[in-house]
């Protein structure tokens, strides 16, 4: 975040588009198209239009051989440079692209280029010896977690990326238990091994401490910092040693022989030691192998064999009781080859993952949308994988989120720049389609509405429920991802009102790919309002709009979502008589609301009914009296923000026989409105998570700042020379904090801040705050 802007890519050529050209796979038609959206950079692919044929083997490769996987870590850890590195080695590119010069593959939005980071989350497949990879890089920056976990929910392992000079940093946690929640089988890729402060011990003391995790030692790195130049393989006991060739330094050469006593005695030893451990541990967490050590092997761990400990490895891995971790310099072209290894060896193929939502469909079709890209010419691209069933094209599908049914007019398997056209996508794959224009980012696709109805059903039943309504599909299958409030928040204007609905479009395209953006109305200027995950979530959307839909927007000042809530219960009631045309419509409501305690924040208001009105009421009026209430809830009655933890009982409910649903909710809505002023409002601010990495130089400037900050300091950490500081703080002090702090350590502290919690603001503060919105200071 807080690293210098990256250098502009040198080019911004248009990609060339490459070939259409029809060849034949199995009497069906392959097409090779050019991605339109890579529009930033020349590269170099290794698969030109004349290789279609080497491409026919990998259109849909056996279940067992495809590994789908992520790439997750804290911000800067190297996860774009280790992705760009597998692309090289797989053949997939032929000239290595660098995060610096920003022309890697897999950042290829211009924001991302520029900056140096990763935004979105990008998906390459590409082959590594006999196995089928997608491998998806997710962004590192705290703004796009919600990126990182949807994609999660699509992988089948992962691996996480550490600076070994750092272990573990705060947004690793984060994306660490995002993946524990996802249960994601995980390898540990200690990286910058190469970097003056690099301790191999160091980060693997950091994940057993912070992340409270077992992890097993399967390689040790041979010297550290400026020494590194290769790795021993625990397993094999093997050194690998990265040799520059004369003409390129590109870690395509490397030498594998057995590691010697008469090498090293030293590292020898080490090695022996780090061997005997793994095999203790792992026969500690699998019986099977246990049996084995025990037996045969008792007396000399030495002739148990490579392949029956790595069986072992990939079964602990894969029951996630262990972590194997590998080690390397993605930048210095170290260790990538061995950690691509170990992806095909230890990660599980997809059908190795259980998936309790399987059953219910058997062999329909069963998919998700995890990713939406717009083609300028062919629509929205909708990146989809599939769990069972298979996906044809020109087929009709099924969306229950939207419960729609949707048409797929192509498939299409991204490789390097190049999209294959196929003619099927089967279990465990992942593939683009073209043509569904309802689809978003988190949907679930089935083969039809009468395939959603009959899965639900089988869940009912094997949930010992009652037979379940069609509406209560969507709550049965593929959950999406969770989707957090956003916190920040301001308005956004076209430079003329012609402009409008251009601007409305492209905001609707930009909540398609990504959930976690709003947009909504202002009721009382009617204007139109963004909120965002944080200052560089909507700095990006606003480039963005720019850029990709060509729209000069403005943006109104960054402002804070705060929240109200309730001081004490109330009661209120409220008659509507309102005559429309000739009927009369005529509604009387009693509401109680109360504070609710709990832990968890919750916007939505648990709804009651009292004894005397549930007996009466007819079931389709519910609806309108949960949407009048909910509805209420999204605009407090102080300042207009989201109302949380409250509980409402409607006490009592009567209307005239023609009155319409929807004058009962406004009704409703009214008299809550009247309830939650009489109970005293509490207007509560974002509380943040600070983590701020700094040199001890600077740590007291850091400090004094915070104090001014209304920081409360929790813990102050070593990490190698660095202080990390973990502090809370009011998100409504933290604008700008970016370039503040920047100035005041010479650029050399980092820092991730996320939500914790909302906070009541002191009486002083609120009428402060109040005063400032009604612009009277
Ligand atoms: N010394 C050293 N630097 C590295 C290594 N790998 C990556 N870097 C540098 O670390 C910085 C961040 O690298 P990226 O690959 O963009 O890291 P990232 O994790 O993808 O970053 P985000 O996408 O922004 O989260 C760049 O300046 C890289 O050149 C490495 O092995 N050694």
């Amino acid at each position: 975040m807080l690293r210098t802007v990256r250098k502009l890519p040198m080019s911004t050529l248009k990609l060339t588009s490459l070939c259409s050209e029809h060849a034949c796979f199995r009497k069906t038609k392959i097409r090779v198209l050019s991605l339109t959206w890579q529009n930033t950079g020349q590269r170099n692919y290794s698969y030109s239009p004349e290789d279609v044929k080497s491409l026919r083997s990998v259109i849909n490769p056996h279940i067992s051989r495809i590994r789908n996987i992520g790439i997750m870590a804290h911000i800067d850890a190297g996860k774009t440079t280790t992705t760009e590195r597998m692309l090289y080695y797989s053949g997939y590119i032929r000239t290595l692209g660098d995060v610096d010069d920003g022309d890697t593959v897999t950042d290829f939005m211009v924001q991302e280029r520029e900056r140096g980071i990763t935004i979105q989350s990008a998906a390459v497949t590409f082959d590594w010896k006999d196995y089928r990879i997608n491998l998806i890089d997710t962004p590192g920056h705290v703004d796009f977690t919600l990126e990182v976990e949807r994609c999660l929910r699509v992988l089948d392992g992962a691996v996480a990326v550490f600076d070994a000079s750092a272990g573990v940093e705060a947004q690793t946690l984060t994306v660490w238990r995002q993946a524990d929640k996802h249960q994601i089988p995980r390898i540990c890729f200690l990286n910058k091994m190469d970097k003056n402060r690099a301790s191999f011990t160091y980060a693997v003391e950091s994940i057993k401490q912070k992340l409270k995790t077992k992890p097993l030692l399967l390689q040790l790195p041979i010297g550290e910092a400026k020494t590194f130049r290769g790795l021993v393989d625990v397993v094999t006991k093997e050194q690998i040693i990265w040799k520059p060739t004369s003409d390129m330094d590109d870690g395509k050469h490397f030498e594998q022989k057995p590691l010697l006593e008469t090498d090293d005695p030293n590292l020898f030893q080490e090695v022996q030691d780090a061997r005997n451990t793994l095999i203790e541990q792992v026969a500690d967490l699998d019986d099977e192998f246990a049996e084995l050590v025990l037996g045969e092997y008792s007396e000399n761990f030495d002739l148990l064999p490579a392949d029956k400990l790595q069986s072992a490895i990939r079964r602990v891995t894969l029951a996630q009781k262990a972590v194997p971790v590998l080690c390397g310099s993605a930048l210095k072209n170290k260790g990538v080859q061995p950690l691509l290894d170990a992806i095909t060896m230890y990660l599980p193929a997809p059908n190795e993952r259980s998936y309790e939502f399987l059953q219910w469909y058997k062999d329909d079709l069963c998919a998700l949308a995890f990713k939406v890209l717009h083609d300028k010419c062919r629509g929205p691209l909708v990146f989809i994988r599939v769990y069972s069933g298979s996906l044809k094209p020109q087929s009709a599908v099924y969306n229950i989120n939207k419960s729609c049914t949707e048409r797929i007019s192509r498939l299409l398997l991204p490789f390097a720049d190049q999209q294959i056209e196929i003619p099927s996508l089967m279990p465990g794959n992942i593939a683009l389609t073209v043509g569904l224009k309802q689809s978003a980012t988190g949907d679930t696709i089935v083969s039809s509405k009468a395939s959603a109805v009959a899965a639900a059903q089988r869940a009912g039943r094997d949930t010992g429920r009652e037979r379940r309504s069609s509406s209560d599909v969507e709550s049965l299958l593929l959950a999406g991802v969770e989707i957090p409030e956003p916190v920040f928040f301001c308005t956004i204007e076209p430079p003329s009102m012609a402009k409008q609905q251009d601007l409305d479009n492209a905001l609707s395209c930009l909540q398609r790919e990504d959930p976690s953006l709003k947009v909504k109305l202002d009721p009382d200027t009617g204007q139109t309002i963004l909120c965002g995950m944080g200052e560089l979530h909507i700095e990006i959307i606003h480039d963005r709009i720019k850029r990709e839909y060509g729209i000069e927007t403005y943006l109104g000042p960054l402002q804070i979502a705060y929240r109200e809530t309730i001081l004490n219960a109330a009661q209120a009631t409220d008659v509507l008589d309102k005559t429309v045309g000739d009927k009369r419509h005529f509604v009387t409501t009693e509401l109680e609301v109360r504070p609710r305690l709990g832990d968890k924040a919750m916007t939505k208001p648990a709804i009651e009914y009292a004894e005397s009105v549930i007996e009466v009421l007819p079931k389709e009026l519910q609806g309108a009296i949960e949407n009048g209430i909910t509805n209420s809830c999204i605009q407090g009655p102080l300042l207009g923000f989201p109302v949380q933890d409250i509980d409402v009982t409607v006490q009592s409910l009567t209307m005239h026989p023609d009155t319409s649903h929807t004058m009962v909710s406004a009704c409703v809505s009214r008299c809550l409105q009247k309830a939650l002023k009489k109970a005293g409002i509490q207007v509560l601010e974002p509380l943040m998570n600070l983590e701020i990495t700094v040199s001890e130089d600077h740590l007291s400037a850091a400090l004094a700042d915070l104090a001014q900050r209304r920081g409360s300091v929790q813990e102050i950490q070593s990490r190698q020379d660095n202080r990390v500081v973990v502090a809370a703080v009011p998100l409504a002090e933290m604008m700008g904090y970016s370039t503040v702090l920047r100035s005041l350590t010479s650029g050399s502290a980092t820092f991730t801040l996320e939500l914790a919690s909302y906070q009541a603001l002191n009486s002083q503060e609120q009428s402060a705050l109040l005063q400032r919105k009604m612009g009277l200071v």
